[in-house]
């Protein structure tokens, strides 16, 4: 039950907060970032206080369980109650909501951004049904038509001609990949597992770019590390093993030539990302990689809240 938010009024948000951190720095850790965005890291979990327009700023808390969030709530409100005007604000605090159970898109939203992007084709349409029919439930992890459209408008907008895949499953992102690719473009496409691929295989068939691309079986790690030193990208897709993530990125990087786009897949592990109650090794090693691409000074990013978050990063 790891989080919960509270909007609160206020006259001067950007000063409450500043107000707020200033007085717990010798309880807690704090921040102030330039936005004004203050965080507050107490031993039971984390606050964060962001401004909202000129009257209202917001809080989200989270704590690894329930009792933990309380405390974070209570010192917080606590504090904020002391720094704020007499006829301070009153701080109403949201039931706690556990990652996994956060609605990342709303689904109305999720429908219209669907049903509102170029639509997938007979190819695509017959590989989605195909692999619901071949997996089952593991089909889920196919990314969707709308992604699918982001990775070939991405592709094309990089102007990239060598491509490489972690993660191909049955096809359907290698194939909106090849696609943007331009006719002498290459993809070099990883993947562990014959069966999920040779699914993929008859699809980049039918897609006309079967000749556009390597399939290399093994763990993507060892394809990777054994490629020749001059071997470079212009586009790179993750969605393979998450606990295998920061290497992944750590191979990719320096083989990106300037202005190259590495993007990377469920960044958000449908919410347990946000949630330091979930500790399973593919929400640590997420968590881990979204630190180090933030940190990392070889590229600029952008995290998106599409479907399960994808992160996007350009080599400078
Ligand atoms: C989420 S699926 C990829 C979905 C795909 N991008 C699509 O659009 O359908 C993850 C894939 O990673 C593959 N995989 C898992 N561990 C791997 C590893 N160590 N090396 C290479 N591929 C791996 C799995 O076999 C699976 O096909």
């Amino acid at each position: 039950m790891p989080t919960s938010t509270a909007h609160v009024t206020t006259d001067r948000p950007e000063h409450s907060i500043k107000q707020l951190i200033s007085h717990l720095s010798h309880d807690a850790t704090t921040d102030l970032a330039g936005d004004s965005r203050g965080t507050i890291t107490l031993p039971e979990g984390r606050c964060v206080l962001t401004p909202a327009g000129d009257h209202h700023l917001s809080m989200v808390a989270t704590a690894a369980d329930a009792d933990s969030l309380a405390s974070v709530q209570d010192v917080v409100t606590r504090h904020l109650l002391e720094v704020a005007a007499p006829d301070g604000p009153s701080v109403d605090w949201t039931d706690p909501v556990a990652g996994d159970a956060l609605q990342l898109v709303d689904p109305v939203v999720g429908d219209y951004l669907l049903t509102h992007c170029t639509p997938a084709d007979e190819v695509l349409t017959d590989l989605a049904g195909a692999t619901r029919e071949a997996a089952g439930g593991a089909a889920r992890m196919q990314i969707a038509q709308d992604e699918g459209a982001l990775l070939g408008m991405l592709v094309k907008l990089v102007g990239a001609r060598r491509a490489v895949e972690v993660g191909v499953f049955t096809g359907y992102s290698s194939t909106c990949i090849a696609r943007a690719l331009p006719a002498d473009g290459h993809l070099l496409a990883c993947d562990v597992s014959t069966e999920w691929t040779s699914i993929a295989r008859e699809y980049w068939k039918r897609a006309g770019v079967a000749d556009r691309i390597d399939l290399r079986i093994g763990p993507a790690i060892d394809t990777l590390r054994a490629l020749p030193a001059d071997e470079t990208f212009d586009f790179a897709f993750i969605d393979a093993d998450k606990p295998s993530y920061p290497d992944y990125y750590e191979e990719i990087v320096p083989r990106l030539r300037p202005g190259g786009l590495v993007v990377l897949d469920n960044v958000f592990q449908g919410g347990r990302t946000f949630d330091p109650a979930f500790q399973d090794e593919n929400q640590v090693a997420i968590r881990r990689v979204n630190e180090i691409v933030m940190q990392d000074d070889r590229v600029e990013s952008v995290m998106l809240a599409v479907r399960d978050g994808v992160t996007l990063a350009r080599k400078r």
